[in-house]
């Protein structure tokens, strides 16, 4: 966990571009916890539960 978030600063620090994935529930604050670490450049909404239902029909 250490290593992973050296080189997360590391890569931060050198301005590279990075892609990071946060997962939580719908509203949790994902997007406000990456604002306040200044991390976000972009970020991508929550998808729709009904796409995600694997219980629901593709048809
Ligand atoms: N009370 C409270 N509200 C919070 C907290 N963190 C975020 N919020 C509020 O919760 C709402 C949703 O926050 P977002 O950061 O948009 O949540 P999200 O997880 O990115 O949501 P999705 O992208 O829709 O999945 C906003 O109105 C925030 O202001 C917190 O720690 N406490
Ligand atoms: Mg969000």
């Amino acid at each position: 966990m250490g290593i992973f978030f050296c080189n997360l600063f590391s890569r931060l620090v050198k301005k590279k571009e990075i892609r990071l994935l946060v997962v939580g529930l719908d509203a949790a604050g994902k997007t406000t916890v990456l604002y306040k670490l200044k991390l976000v450049v972009t970020t991508i909404p929550t998808i729709g539960k009904k796409l995600l239902d694997p219980w629901r029909s593709t048809s």
